[in-house]
């Protein structure tokens, strides 16, 4: 969206053709891009590639977003890690967000998105990778109308079932979710929301799914060639 309004003041200083001045401005002037909610964000101002990291509990985005930063120099930001950071600082929160995440249900979506806007203002950097949101369509338009920004690319990691219940077994993290009642409640909430959030992207063609089988570098070697050909 940035790009957009960028492009257009390039044109507008560098133009000296009065009619189309007259129409760029009448946009501008009906154009929700250019209200004054939009341009008081800082992040309208960065160069932004964003990225959503999506698939279920366990299929691995965590892992798979460690390897991108390390070749690609991005910035992960884990929704989950973000809200457990939350419960770790004491917010007043904490107790809600906790009590959501042993139940396997989604945070309301202003408290996440906050966080990650929170992030994102933060960094340097312009690269994102957003992990593990959004969750459901009230996560996604919450993003779209707080940040004002749409993701570039949403990568989607497919797992069976019985190997992401397998990997968040084997975990070990001591998170308060990682049991199999909360992991059945996950997984009922994947189906029912997350999915639709894919199918979503897979409209706007901007979805890659990567088969989340296999190793961790085979599963890389599926993830590189998308992230190649996005030199950011
Ligand atoms: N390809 C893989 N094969 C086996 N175990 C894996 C693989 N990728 C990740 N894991 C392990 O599975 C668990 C879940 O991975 P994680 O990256 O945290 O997934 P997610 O963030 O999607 O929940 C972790 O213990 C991780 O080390
Ligand atoms: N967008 C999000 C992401 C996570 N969460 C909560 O945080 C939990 C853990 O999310 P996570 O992304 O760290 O989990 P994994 O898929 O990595 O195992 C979820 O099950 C939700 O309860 C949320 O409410 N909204
Ligand atoms: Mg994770």
């Amino acid at each position: 969206m940035w790009r957009r309004v960028a492009s257009l003041s390039a044109l507008i200083s560098s133009t000296s053709n009065r009619c189309f001045l007259d129409q760029v401005a009448y946009r501008m002037s009906t154009c929700k891009l250019f209200s004054s909610e939009v341009k008081e964000n800082p992040l309208t101002l960065k160069d932004l590639f964003i990225t959503f990291v999506l698939g279920g509990p366990g299929s691995g985005k965590g892992t798979q977003c460690a390897k991108i930063v390390e070749t690609f120099g991005y910035v992960h930001l884990s929704a989950g890690e973000l809200l457990r950071r939350e419960i770790a600082s004491n917010s007043e929160y904490g107790s809600m967000i906790l009590n959501t995440i042993k139940d396997g249900k989604i945070v309301p979506s202003e408290m996440t998105v906050r966080l990650i806007q929170k992030e994102m203002e933060l960094s340097n950097n312009h690269k994102f990778l957003i992990d593990g949101f959004p969750r459901n369509e009230e996560n996604r338009i919450a993003f779209e109308t707080i940040i004002g920004a749409d993701p570039d690319i949403v990568l989607f990691f497919n797992c069976p079932e019985e190997e992401m219940v397998k990997r968040v077994l084997n975990r070990n993290q001591g998170r308060v979710d990682d049991n199999i009642e909360t992991i059945k409640k996950r997984l009922k909430v994947f189906k029912a929301s997350n999915l639709l959030v894919v199918d979503y992207y897979s409209d706007k063609g901007k979805l890659f799914e990567i088969d989340a089988t296999g190793t961790e570098e085979e599963i890389f070697e599926r993830v590189r060639p998308v992230f190649a050909a996005f030199q950011v």
